[in-house]
């Protein structure tokens, strides 16, 4: 039976999002036939009473050729089903479907306004396939396929075609995506853009800075060593600066009043309280962090809020050539569509980087037993890299005041809250990264 077979194998996929409980059931709720040996399908995964809607590109074949025998699902009646993103000569066909907008059976595949798009590259599976799975198309362009199926418009997809729309600088251009109703509501199911073949992610290059102090005599300092990172991060806080700018520009935006402040900082200690149930490590630390969030109760100006990146970190950012590039506007992983599209204020992503900062300068620490020794490099490596950031994001035109302080300060908190449990349910090693935020400054 196609359905159990489907289920023995998606429990095994990397972005399979219920690994750990028993599947109950898996039933087809769409299946449309592409091209001939290529079907789309939307599958319903019940567990323990909650579903979860994923999408498959189900490749069918009587002859399966050696490079595709690790894609095999399973064989029925003499007829290979695999998955059909491993094979070049199947994908292209959605690069053909976007150039042409084609429908089929309610799949609606769409080019970007004014974008043509090149059908001849062929395509390969970026390799760390996490909670979707990214084509690269030559070095032309990159297709994210998003797997467990949200209903409604990707953010990603609404923030970049809006700020293409508007020419803004530092974003990947939007070549088409694949949408569908889900529920009855536009549901984003794909969306491709400009491959940056050229660039280079902010944390690979952070890190090779961070080597390089690591790497120089003791009396050298972060700002005199050889690979100093800090031209970087003043030109990334330019950037992120003007960007927040364009999205102001793109989207509405509002300020939210004391009422609204005081719902704020109840949110992050709702956080807060999820956490320490998780993550015991935790629980020092809820004094001094209930006294930052009190500080935010304190506020009394009105602070202006809007869209934002709202995961911003060093492996969202790309150093092409010429400038930096911000990727992946979705949000926080994991938090339900309504939070990821409301309007905040964009110290969050301003503190989002900040931490990334530290998790750069810490990262090479973690399980060491040079640790010690090197802690101070760290901090004045994470401290000299943050001033940069914040002067480029000044000095882009980014708002950050005294009065700023405090809910930049309780952002940078509530971050690292959140990376302790991202932490400890995906890479307990790196814990002590986001437990060394709340040691005293
Ligand atoms: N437009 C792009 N050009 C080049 N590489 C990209 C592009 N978009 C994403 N990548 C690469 O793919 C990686 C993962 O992309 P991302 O959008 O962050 O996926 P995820 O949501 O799975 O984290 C990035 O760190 C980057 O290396
Ligand atoms: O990139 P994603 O959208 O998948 O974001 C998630 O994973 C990130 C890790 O890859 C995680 O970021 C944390 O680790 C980074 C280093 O790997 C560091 O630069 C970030 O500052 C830190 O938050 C992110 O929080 C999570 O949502």
């Amino acid at each position: 039976m196609l359905t159990e077979l489907l289920a023995a194998w998606i429990s095994r996929q990397r972005w399979f999002g219920g690994k750990g409980r028993p599947i109950d059931e898996l039933s087809i709720e769409a299946d449309v036939e592409l091209t001939p040996g290529l079907r789309h399908l939307i599958v319903a995964v019940w567990q323990e009473g909650s579903r979860d809607r994923y999408q498959l590109l189900l490749g069918e074949r009587h002859e399966l050729p050696d490079r595709l025998a690790h894609a095999l699902i399973a064989t029925v009646d003499g007829v290979h089903l695999y998955d059909a993103v491993h094979d070049p000569e199947r994908t292209a066909w959605l690069l053909d479907g976007m150039s042409r907008d084609e429908t089929r059976s309610g799949l609606r595949m769409r080019h970007a306004p004014g974008a043509e798009i090149d059908t001849t590259p062929r395509s390969l599976v970026l390799g760390a396939e996490q909670s979707n799975t990214s084509l690269v198309y030559g070095d032309a362009y990159i297709c994210k396929l998003f797997r467990r199926l949200i209903p409604g418009v990707n953010p990603e997809l609404e923030i970049v075609t809006a700020l293409a729309a508007r020419d803004a600088p530092h974003i990947a251009q939007p070549y088409g995506w694949i949408e569908a109703d889900l529920d009855g509501t536009d549901t984003t199911l794909a969306f491709m853009q400009e491959f940056l073949s050229n660039a280079n992610d902010g944390w690979d290059l952070a890190l090779t800075s961070v080597r390089d102090l690591y790497a120089s005599p003791p009396e050298v300092s972060a700002a005199e060593a050889g690979g100093d990172f800090a031209g970087e991060a003043e030109r990334l806080g330019v950037a992120t600066a003007r960007v927040h700018a364009e999205l102001a520009a793109a989207f509405p935006t509002d300020t939210i009043e004391t009422h609204e402040i005081k719902r704020m900082a109840e949110s992050f200690r709702r956080r807060l309280g999820r956490a320490v149930a998780e993550v015991p490590e935790l629980r020092p630390h809820v004094p001094a962090l209930e006294e930052a969030y009190h500080e935010v109760e304190l506020l009394t100006s009105a602070v202006p809020v809007q869209r934002v990146h709202g995961d911003y970190h060093l492996g969202q950012v790309m150093r092409t050539p010429t400038d930096w590039v911000i990727l992946d506007f979705e949000g926080e992983p994991g938090q339900p569509l309504a939070e990821r599209r409301a309007l905040s204020s964009p110290l969050r992503d301003v503190a989002g980087m900040l931490r990334s900062f530290d998790y750069a300068a810490r990262h090479l620490l973690a399980g060491r037993p040079e640790a010690a020794e090197l802690e101070d490099r760290a901090q004045a490596w994470a401290d000299h890299n943050r001033a940069a950031f914040l002067q480029g994001y000044a000095q882009g035109g980014g708002r950050i005041d005294r009065a700023d302080a405090a809910l930049l300060r309780a952002f940078e908190l509530s971050k690292a809250v959140y990376e302790v449990v991202y932490e400890a349910r995906n890479r307990p090693t790196w814990l002590p990264i986001p437990l060394a935020a709340f040691r005293p400054r």
